[in-house]
């Protein structure tokens, strides 16, 4: 069961390795991804065929599925889930269509303008995972923005199933994205053909979407050669609760990322002992009629409690962790929101469960783990963009600006960074 831990004798060294979410078998993770990588950059092909049947235990006939088929399989899914995909889709299009916002030009010195202007990343590859669990919401949260952003070349992976197929709820949002094809390709080796392209998967110049290790260890490794939107690996969860929250949601919350994988992570971080005792006992009562308990029960063996003597401690914990969800499951969550540094994305309250934005409130679902909550946002619809900075200088504009940047030149001893200057000032 979990690990429990008072705050207040949490040396600074037991903090930093709570927070480290290192595993023991990071060196062999790593060079297995090294090696999947290395062999789809030579082999291409071969190499994808190969570890579709090494990993995903199918013989493809083909690497990807093309629109009719596409169109074919969608058809099959049952329509109240067909009626939820769209209302999570409105949401989701709603919330990041928001997002989009043209900025004002700014005329720095008389007759010296400058702005910006947003320009979508022309090619970008999406990974939707699909080991364990496939995940058609992530189509939505990568496939959406990717679209309001007005990329031209989207290219999907994600791992086929047995009968070298995709899953019929994938097919669907790829109609209603309108894409041309999925590839049929998962795991680190789906990373590598994005980053270096092979005869079939074409090269892209940034790769978005969250995986396992092995997946998210690939998107490191492939950044000398293509961006990645951030390192999202697996799921995690850090829930602070006084004695307000309601041990029997903090329970299901805590339970519906350990349910991803035995790797997620779910901490509890309680302000009261008997909140932490109800929590426990309604953990062990939920997780019976789970039907991924044995999963479920080895991430939850995989985290800890932290007992914190007020709200303002258990933030501390939580801005050092740097969670992917934060979940505030007490009625004063307005009081600390200000004091919020390091998260991926924010639950308030105790009606707010993080499965809503996992799926449907709108918010994306694509966010840093690892604590690289600390640098990176998830995915919005600016992931997709690149921010061009323009200027232009009138005669006036010159003048004004002229003798200072002659001056900056001559003090690094840039001679013709000067003259660039002073042969128009000459002009005008
Ligand atoms: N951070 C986020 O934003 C976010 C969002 C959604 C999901 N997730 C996480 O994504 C992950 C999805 O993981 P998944 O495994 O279900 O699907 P996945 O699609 O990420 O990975 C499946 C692939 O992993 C590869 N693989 C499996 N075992 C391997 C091995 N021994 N050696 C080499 N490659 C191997 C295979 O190619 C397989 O197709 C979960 O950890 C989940 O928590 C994170
Ligand atoms: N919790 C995941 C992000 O860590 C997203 C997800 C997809 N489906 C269910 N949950
Ligand atoms: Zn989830």
């Amino acid at each position: 069961m979990l690990k429990l831990y008072n705050y207040k004798d949490l040396t600074e060294q037991k903090i930093e390795e709570l927070c480290s979410r290192k595993a023991e078998d990071d060196n062999l993770i790593f060079s297995r991804v090294e090696n999947i990588v290395n062999s789809v950059k030579t082999d291409g092909d071969v190499a994808l065929l190969s570890y579709a049947e090494q990993f995903d235990k199918v013989k493809l006939s083909s690497l990807f599925i093309g629109k009719e088929e596409l169109a074919t399989l969608a058809k099959q899914i049952p329509s109240a889930v067909k009626s939820a995909i769209d209302v999570a889709y409105q949401n989701i299009y709603k919330f990041h269509e928001a997002q989009l916002k043209t900025e004002a030009k700014i005329e720095t010195m008389p007759g010296v303008t400058c702005w910006r202007e947003a320009r979508a990343v022309e090619k970008v590859g999406l990974y939707i995972p699909g080991g364990t669990a496939v995940l058609p919401s992530t189509f939505l949260m990568l496939g959406i923005p990717a679209k309001i952003a007005g990329c031209k070349e989207i290219v999907v992976c994600s791992p086929p199933q047995s009968d070298g197929k995709i899953n019929t709820y994938i097919a669907y949002v790829s109609t209603l994205l309108n894409m041309e094809k999925v590839y049929l390709v998962g795991g680190a080796q789906a990373v590598g053909a994005m980053a270096f392209g092979t005869e079939t998967i074409p090269k892209v110049h940034k790769i978005f979407g969250p995986g396992n290790r092995y997946v998210t260890e690939a998107k490191k490794l492939v950044q000398n050669t293509v961006a990645i939107d951030m390192p999202a690996g697996p799921s995690e969860v850090l829930v602070i609760a006084d004695e307000t929250a309601n041990p029997s949601f903090v329970a299901a919350d805590l339970l519906a990322q350990a349910e991803h994988g035995i790797d997620s992570q779910a901490i509890l971080v309680a302000t009261s002992k008997q909140m932490i005792d109800d929590v426990i006992l309604a953990i062990e009562k939920q997780l019976i009629d789970l039907p991924r308990k044995d999963i479920a029960a080895k991430a939850i063996e995989n985290s800890y409690i932290i007992y914190a003597e007020n709200l303002n401690e258990a933030m501390d914990f939580s801005n050092a962790y740097a969670p992917e969800h934060l979940i505030l499951a007490t009625a004063n969550f307005e009081t600390l929101i200000p004091s919020i540094i390091n998260a991926g994305s924010v639950f308030l309250g105790n009606l707010t469960p993080e499965s809503a934005g996992d799926y449907a409130s709108g918010t994306n679902h694509t966010l840093p783990t690892s604590g690289f909550a600390r640098a990176f946002s998830g995915v919005s619809v600016d992931t997709f963009l690149k921010k061009i900075t323009f200027q232009h200088l009138t005669a006036k504009g010159l003048q004004n600006i002229g003798h200072t940047v002659e001056v900056l030149a001559e003090a690094e001893g840039l001679q013709a960074h000067k003259n660039a200057i002073t042969i128009r000032l000459k002009e005008c």
